[in-house]
């Protein structure tokens, strides 16, 4: 954070009264962030010279056109891959990017977990503990790791730039939660006593959840506590964007936001208390056997990031009346981005 993102917003804040588009900074910000955390490689995607981002831009076109087959049917996208069309060669192109690059990065890791036990012992990023813990699975090859590395990035970097985007705007757009953030961070160091910012985090994700739409499909015959029958192959989608603003779970004042409806003061210490809502409410993270392996690590992430961000800096929305357009791909994006203003806290 220190020596990546403070540097960066300070150089936009110099430039006075230019525009920065935040959520273009996230993008960058995590994909740095993820591939710090699982496999100790420095993209370097947020300097302040906007340095191209290949690996990115290609991820992202696999995921569009491979996204496209949940919006057509069947055999239309099976008939272009039979032949071969424009965007099926443009889809197999950038996988062999993908695979070529994510392919040299676990290469690198098997090599010295073979090598050289010491620098593995020393060297503890995610996929360090991955493959130490998996060494038997060594022999299956690259291409195990290279799927497992690629989903992670899948996992935690899109989401975490849509969550921190959205929780972005809401915060500059809310005054009065701006202060208490920025009261709360200037008073706590340790990230798990930051419990209003956390309460804002898990709101903002209520209104705007960074995966909006979620599906399973039925691997037994099955029925549902309301009589519902679901049988066995059927695909089920929960609307998790829906259901965060839905009346009946949420009440009357679903739409506003309002990080308190997570919180109790205590009225001896005027401290807050979080209260954690069940995970069949707020599927955010998804709930069950399924829930997100990395929540943990999005909320530290997420605290860090917002807390370096409103400690030093002012986040202003460049436009007076700015209403972001909401745009749903996998995650919950800002069709246009969302050009803001950066501005020293003093
Ligand atoms: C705000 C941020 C995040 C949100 C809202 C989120 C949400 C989710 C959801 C809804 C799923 C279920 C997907 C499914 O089964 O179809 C999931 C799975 C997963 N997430 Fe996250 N995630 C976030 C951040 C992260 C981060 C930062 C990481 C990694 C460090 C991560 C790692 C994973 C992994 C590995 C899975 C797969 C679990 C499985 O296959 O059962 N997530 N996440």
């Amino acid at each position: 954070m220190s020596n990546r993102l403070l540097p960066f917003l300070k150089s936009a804040a110099a430039m006075n009264k230019s525009t920065l588009d935040l959520q273009e900074t996230f993008r960058r910000l995590t994909y740095d962030l993820v591939c710090q955390i699982g496999f100790s490689y420095d993209l370097q995607y947020l300097l302040p010279s906007l340095p191209p981002t290949p690996f990115a831009d290609a991820y992202e076109t696999a995921l569009k056109i491979s996204m496209g087959r949940y919006t057509t049917l069947p055999f239309i996208w099976k008939v272009k891959k039979k032949f071969n069309t424009k965007s099926q060669k443009r889809l197999k192109h950038v996988v062999d990017e993908i695979q070529e690059f994510m392919g040299k990065r676990i290469k690198e890791k098997k090599e010295k977990l073979v090598n050289n036990r010491k620098w593995i012992d020393d060297h503890d990023d995610l996929f360090d503990r991955i493959m130490k813990r998996g060494q038997d699975k060594l022999q299956l090859g690259e291409a195990y790791y290279v799927d497992a590395a690629i989903n992670f990035i899948l996992a935690g970097q899109d989401t975490l730039c849509s969550a921190l985007t959205w929780f972005f705007w809401l915060v500059s757009t809310n005054p009065s939660v701006e202060i208490e953030i920025v009261k709360e961070i200037k008073e706590k160091d340790d990230w798990r006593e930051m419990v209003y910012t956390h309460a804002s985090i898990c709101e903002s994700m209520r209104l705007y959840p960074p995966v909006p739409v979620e599906g399973k499909q039925a691997a037994e015959d099955d029925v549902w506590p309301d009589g519902t029958k679901v049988k066995k192959g059927m695909r089920v989608c929960f609307h998790i964007l829906a259901m965060g603003r839905s009346e009946e779970l949420w009440g009357s004042n679903w739409a506003d936001f309002r990080p308190e409806r997570w919180l109790d003061k205590s009225v001896e210490t005027g401290e807050w208390r979080f209260i954690a809502r069940d995970p069949f409410t707020y599927p955010v993270f998804l709930a069950g056997p399924r829930t997100c392996l990395g929540k943990q690590v999005a909320f530290i992430q997420m605290k860090m990031v917002a807390s370096t961000i409103l400690k030093h800096f002012r986040v202003i929305p460049s436009m007076e009346d700015f209403v972001p357009s909401y745009h749903s791909s996998v995650t919950s994006k800002m069709k246009n981005g969302f050009p803001v203003k950066i501005l020293e806290r003093f």
